[in-house]
C-alpha cells in the first residue's frame, strides 16, 4: 500500500513560496498521493551520502526533496529548495533511524565532520567537556549514536553545543540539549516521550520509522488529506506535535492528568488536540478556560484543527462560569450577578451594622477562600476549617464575628435573589455533584493555574470519576489572579499522571531567558501540593535581546512607544501583530491616545479591536495571547507592583508576599507574550521586579 509522508520542514517551505509555484506542489504530488506516481520522474543526485534522498522537478527553478524508499512504495516529501540548493543539500545528509525511539531523524554529516576537528583544536588546553557527569551508557541509551557520541564527547560549553543544532539529528539533539540544561537522564527520556522497545528498532527500516515519526513527518492518504495539509501551512501545530506532546494529548489516562510547562510550550496546543480526539471518539467533551476572551480564542483554533461537524458538535467550548450560570439557571430561572461595586457594599453595610473590626476586603475573602473555596456549611465547619493562605490568625471570638457576618451577607443575598459569579459556582458544583447523569465524559481546562476551588468543584461534579476524566492545562508561575488550590484537596488526583512540556514554540531564546529571569527565585507550588520546575525549558529560535529603557517622564515614555512601534510597522510587522502591555486601565487608554496622536492606530482589547489597529491591553487581559512585537510599559517603582493590589504587610503578612508574587508573575505572563520582539518601559524609577533583569 502507497503512503505519502509530509516532513514538517517541506511543508514550512512550502508556506513561504509564491501560489503559483504552491500550486505547482500540489500538482505533483497529487500524483503520489493518488498512488499513480510511476509517472513522477525521482532523479538520483550525483555524490550523494545516502542515494534514498532523491529530486523531483517542481518548475525548472524548484526542487522537492523526496526519501525514497530501497523497496516498496513509501515516499517522504523532506523540502522544497531552488535546484543547487537542493542539490548541495542532499549531498550533505544522511537519514538514520534512531535507535531508542524508532523515529526517523536526518543529519548534515558534512558540518559534523567539519565541525568536529575546529571543537578538538579549541578543548585542546580545556580539560572540562560538557558531557563530563553523563556516561556513555546513558547518552546510548537516549538515543544518541555513535558518531554524534563522538561529537558531544568533544564539546566544552552549552554555546557549541546550540550553535550545532541545525547539524545534529534532532532527537539526538533534544537529548543532549536536556541534559545539559541540568535535566537528569530519565526527565530527558521522559521529554522524548520515547518507547524503549525490549528487542530495540530495526535502524534499516526506514517506512516504519517515518510512521513512528508523526511529529515530523503526517502520513497523507489520498488526496483531500493532502489539500488538507496544505491548507493553513502556517499553522504546523495543528499536524506536528513534539513527541512530548502527543504522548500527552493522545494518551490514556486511568483518571485526571495534567500537562505543565513554561509560557509558550504549547499547552493550549496539547488541550485542543486532546478535545478533538476524544470528541472523535465519541466522547462529550467540555474544553473550558477561565475567561470569555479565552474561550473564544479556543473556539476559533479549534475549528483550525478540525472542520468535522459531529466532531465540533460534540465539543462545548465555554468559560466555567457560563456552564456556573446555564446549570444553575436550569434550577433557579434567570440569575441576577451582584456586580463588585454592589457586593463591597453590602459587606461594608453588614460591617457596619454589626459593629465589626473587619474591612470589606477582609471578609469578601474570607467568604470566597475560606467558607466557599472549602465548602463550609455551618458555623462548626467554619470554626475547624483550615485557613492556610489567610494570612491573619483568627481567634475563637473573632471566628463567631466572622460567621456571623457571612451569615448575614448569604442570607442577603437570598433574600434578594442576587448571586455572586462564586456563589453561582458553589450552587452548580451542589446541582451537578447530585446529578445522576453527568453532562461531560470528558472535560479539558485551559489555563487552569487561575480558577478559584469553587470552581474546580464544579468541574469535578461535571463529569463521572473514570477514565480520562478531566485533564489539566495550566502554568502555576502565570497564576495571576492568586487562586492557590491543591487538586488532591478537591479530589481530583493527578499523582503518577502529571507531565510538563519544556520546548517553547513561541518566543525567541532571548526573550524567554529574560523573561525567565524575573522569576529568579521565586518558588511556586504545582497546584499538587509539590513546587513547580522550569528546569529544561529552552526556545530553539534566536532573536534580539529585549530592550528594556527607563524615560524621565510618562510624557516621553508614551512619545518613545508611539516610535518604536512605528519602526516595527515600518519594517514590515502588521499593526494587529503588536502588542502593547500596560498594568491598568487608564495607562492603556493612555497609550492608545498617545498611538493615535502620532498616527498609528491602536484599540484596546476591552474593546472590539478593528483590522489594522495596535492591539492594547492590561497585562491581565494579555493572558493566553501572543503577538510578533510586544511593548510593556509602566514598568516604573510606582505602578508595579501596583500598591492598590498589594496587602499591607501590618494587615496580612502572607497576603502582602503572595500578592508580592501575583503581581511579578503579571510581568511575567506581559513580558511572554512576545515572539520576536520585547520592549519594556518604564519612567523614574524601574520596579524592583526588574532588578535581576537589569544588573
Ligand atoms: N508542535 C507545535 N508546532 C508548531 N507550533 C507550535 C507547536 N506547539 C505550540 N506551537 C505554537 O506555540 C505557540 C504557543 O502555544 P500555546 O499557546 O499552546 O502555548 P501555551 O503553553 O499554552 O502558552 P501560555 O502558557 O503562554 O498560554 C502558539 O503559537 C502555537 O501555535
Amino acid at each position: 500500500m502507497a503512503t505519502l509522508g509530509i516532513d514538517q520542514d517541506f511543508l514550512r517551505d512550502y508556506a513561504e513560496l509564491e501560489p503559483a509555484v504552491q500550486k505547482r506542489v500540489q500538482e505533483v504530488f497529487r500524483k503520489f498521493s493518488e498512488a499513480t506516481h510511476a509517472g513522477v520522474h525521482l532523479e538520483k543526485v550525483h555524490n550523494a551520502r545516502d542515494p534514498r534522498l532523491q529530486t523531483v522537478r517542481i518548475t525548472q527553478f524548484w526542487r522537492g526533496v523526496v526519501l525514497a524508499p530501497d523497496s516498496g512504495d513509501s515516499y517522504t516529501l523532506l523540502k522544497v529548495l531552488p535546484h543547487d540548493a537542493a542539490y548541495s543539500w542532499i549531498q550533505r545528509r544522511r537519514v538514520s533511524v534512531n535507535a531508542a525511539t524508532g523515529r526517523i531523524e536526518l543529519r548534515d554529516v558534512a558540518s559534523i565532520e567539519e565541525t568536529l576537528p575546529q571543537l578538538e583544536r579549541l578543548g585542546e588546553h580545556d580539560n572540562r567537556r560538557l558531557f563530563d557527569a553523563v556516561n556513555d551508557a546513558d547518552l546510548r541509551r537516549l538515543g544518541v549514536d555513535g558518531e554524534t557520541l563522538t561529537f558531544a564527547r568533544a564539546l566544552t560549553d552549552l554555546i557549541q553545543l546550540e550553535a550545532s543544532q541545525s547539524f545534529l539529528p534532532p532527537q539526538q539533539y533534544d537529548a543532549l540539549i536536556g541534559l545539559a540544561l541540568g535535566m537528569s537522564p530519565d526527565e530527558v527520556w521522559a521529554q522524548l516521550a520515547g518507547d524503549l522497545q525490549e528487542q530495540g528498532y530495526d535502524t534499516e527500516d526506514i517506512d516504519a520509522a517515518v510512521t513512528r515519526s508523526p511529529e515530523r513527518v503526517v502520513l497523507v492518504h489520498g488526496p483531500d488529506e493532502l489539500m488538507a495539509v496544505f491548507a493553513d501551512p502556517f499553522a504546523l501545530w495543528r499536524i506536528y506535535l513534539h513527541p512530548a506532546q502527543r504522548r500527552v494529548a493522545y494518551g490514556s489516562f486511568g483518571g485526571s492528568a495534567k500537562v505543565g510547562g513554561a509560557p509558550g510550550t504549547g499547552k493550549t496546543v496539547v488541550a485542543l488536540h486532546r478535545a478533538a480526539h476524544l470528541a472523535e471518539q465519541g466522547g462529550r467533551v467540555l474544553l473550558t478556560t477561565f475567561t470569555s476572551t479565552l474561550a473564544s480564542s479556543l473556539e476559533d483554533s479549534l475549528r483550525l484543527l478540525t472542520s468535522d461537524p459531529e466532531v465540533l458538535d460534540r465539543i462545548d467550548v465555554r468559560h466555567v462560569d457560563q456552564i456556573a450560570y446555564q446549570v444553575v439557571a436550569g434550577q433557579h430561572g434567570r440569575l441576577t450577578i451582584l456586580r463588585p461595586a454592589e457586593e463591597r457594599a453590602t459587606w461594608k453595610r453588614i460591617i457596619k451594622r454589626l459593629g465589626l473590626p473587619f474591612t470589606e476586603g477582609f471578609l469578601a475573602a474570607e467568604w470566597r477562600d475560606v467558607v466557599l473555596g472549602r465548602g463550609v456549611a455551618d458555623a462548626d465547619a467554619y470554626l475547624a476549617a483550615k485557613r492556610s493562605g489567610r494570612g491573619r490568625a483568627l481567634g475563637h471570638l473573632q471566628k463567631a464575628q466572622v460567621w456571623h457576618a457571612v451569615s448575614a451577607f448569604s442570607e442577603e443575598l437570598t433574600e434578594r435573589n442576587v448571586w455572586t459569579y462564586e456563589s453561582m459556582c458553589a450552587e452548580a458544583a451542589r446541582l451537578l455533584a447530585d446529578a445522576e447523569d453527568k453532562p461531560y465524559d470528558h472535560v479539558i481546562v485551559d489555563e487552569a493555574q487561575d480558577l478559584h476551588p469553587v470552581r474546580w468543584r464544579l468541574l469535578r461534579a461535571a463529569v463521572a470519576e473514570g477514565r480520562d476524566d478531566l485533564f489539566i492545562a495550566g502554568d502555576t508561575h502565570q497564576r495571576i489572579y492568586g487562586n492557590t488550590v491543591s487538586l488532591r484537596g478537591l479530589g481530583i488526583k493527578v499523582a503518577g499522571r502529571s507531565f510538563r512540556l519544556t520546548v517553547n514554540y513561541r518566543t525567541t531564546a532571548e526573550i524567554l531567558g529574560w523573561s525567565l529571569n524575573l522569576l529568579s527565585g521565586v518558588r511556586v507550588d504545582d497546584m499538587d501540593e509539590g513546587l513547580e520546575k522550569l528546569s529544561g525549558c529552552r526556545s530553539d529560535v534566536h532573536g534580539s535581546p529585549p530592550t528594556a529603557i527607563g524615560h524621565p517622564t510618562r510624557q516621553r515614555e508614551l512619545d518613545q512607544l508611539a516610535e518604536k512601534i512605528g519602526a516595527w510597522i515600518s519594517s514590515g510587522v502588521s499593526p494587529e501583530e503588536i502588542g502593547v502591555a500596560a498594568r491598568s486601565n487608564k495607562l492603556v487608554d493612555e497609550a492608545v491616545g498617545a498611538l493615535d496622536r502620532a498616527g498609528v492606530a491602536a484599540a484596546s482589547l476591552a474593546r472590539k479591536t478593528p483590522d489594522g489597529a495596535v492591539r492594547a491591553g492590561t497585562m491581565h487581559r494579555m493572558k493566553g495571547l501572543e503577538f510578533r512585537c510586544v511593548a510593556v510599559i509602566g514598568v516604573g517603582v510606582h505602578q508595579i507592583p501596583a500598591t492598590g493590589a498589594v496587602t499591607p504587610e501590618e494587615e496580612d503578612k502572607a497576603a502582602h508576599t503572595a500578592d508580592l508574587e501575583r503581581e511579578r508573575c503579571l510581568l511575567f505572563v506581559a513580558a511572554t507574550r512576545a515572539r520576536e520582539a520585547l520592549y519594556v518601559s518604564w519612567h523614574g524609577e524601574p520596579s524592583p521586579f526588574l532588578r535581576p533583569v537589569l544588573t
